[in-house]
């Protein structure tokens, strides 16, 4: 753990209730008369994917293969037309498993709001950083490897964090685990082809954040090293800058029982933070412009911290926190 993060010390990451489906069932006689179909928007619009191999090998099998490139490709979706940047979600969360994926700038909150996400809906949220961290702490083979490229600030390769993803999606179909929330993945056009190619994604939420901003919160941010919950100490208060808005945060303090074992990640330095934006930049934006031609790229300007960020989002998602607690609770 030494190599990985540094001790320090401070913040909050509560968590909310869960969610269940309310399922009813009609007799024919008794539906009304069904009204016209609105149009399905394009990126909802269900298309079959290539059949690949009968029967098909598991998702976390498909991804492996794939991504050392014994299968055959079939489709390239990077090079159709990029869509317009207004883009209204319509997504129908009841009685479906979400497939999502989480882009930003390190240190905007990817995890923060995938992690509350994940608990609201009932599907996991799986962090490839966190995959990576784990890996490096590890005695593995690859320990000393990653926690070179990760203290650079540099990308692990797509094979192993494509090796990483596919071990923890099949730990998960073991447990019965349906759909997920990705944080960090993908974050090269190749990783995005890649699970293309072996699942259909539903919705691309991009969080945005000023650099100056990303870099703030990523130096406050601190872990509880024992109950490993994200916290910040930074207080941001940020002019806005050509017409756009103010943005204020407060920090995220700790409870008591955390204060004393906060530690900081060892890339969270100003020099390796500058240095992630720089490869998020050249080789995560083209994954954007991806997702973005498909149709199903939903863009959230943060407009403060958590709390006044996270009511605001569950609006842009169409989505309603107590109606949930309340299904979850009856
Ligand atoms: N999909 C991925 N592809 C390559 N490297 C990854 C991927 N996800 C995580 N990593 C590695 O793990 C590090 C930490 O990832 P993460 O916690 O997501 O950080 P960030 O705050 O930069 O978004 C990255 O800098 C990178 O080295």
């Amino acid at each position: 753990m030494d190599f990985l993060y540094n001790n320090s010390s401070q913040n909050i990451n509560s968590h909310v209730g869960g969610r269940s489906e309310d399922l009813t069932l009609h007799f024919f006689a008794d539906l009304p008369p069904t009204p016209p179909r609105k149009p399905v928007p394009h990126h909802h619009q269900w298309r079959p994917r290539p059949v690949l191999s009968d029967p098909p090998p598991s998702l976390p099998l498909l991804l492996v293969i794939l991504s050392e490139g014994l299968y055959p490709r079939t489709v390239s979706s990077a090079a159709a037309p990029l869509k317009s940047e207004s883009f209204t979600p319509f997504i129908d969360t009841k009685g479906k498993n979400v497939q999502w994926v989480f882009l930003g700038c390190p240190g905007v909150g990817k995890g923060t709001f995938a992690s509350r996400l994940s608990v609201l809906l009932g599907v996991p949220h799986i962090a490839t950083g966190d995959l990576v961290r784990e890996e490096l702490s590890s005695s593995g083979p690859l320990s000393k490897q990653l926690t070179e490229i990760v203290n650079q600030g540099k990308l692990v390769s797509d094979e192993i964090v494509i090796s990483l993803l596919s071990k923890r999606l099949e730990t998960g179909e073991a447990k019965g685990e349906l759909g997920f929330i990705l944080d960090g993945f993908p974050r090269t056009v190749r990783q995005a082809e890649i699970l293309d190619d072996v699942t259909d994604i539903d919705l691309v939420v991009n969080l945005k954040l000023p650099e100056k901003v990303l870099v703030e919160k990523c130096l406050g941010r601190r872990i509880c090293s024992q109950c490993g919950k994200n916290f910040n100490v930074a207080n941001i208060n940020f002019k806005g800058e050509n017409g756009n808005p103010d943005i204020s945060m407060d920090p995220l303090l700790p409870p008591p029982q955390c204060v004393s074992k906060l530690i900081t990640r060892s890339d969270d330095t100003e020099a390796i933070v500058r240095e992630r934006l720089s490869v998020y930049y050249e080789k995560s934006q083209p994954v954007e412009d991806f997702y973005r031609s498909q149709g199903k790229l939903m863009e959230f300007d943060l407009p403060g911290g958590v709390l006044e960020s996270w009511p605001k989002l569950l609006e842009a998602l169409n989505l309603d926190e107590n109606e949930d607690k309340q299904s979850a609770a009856a």
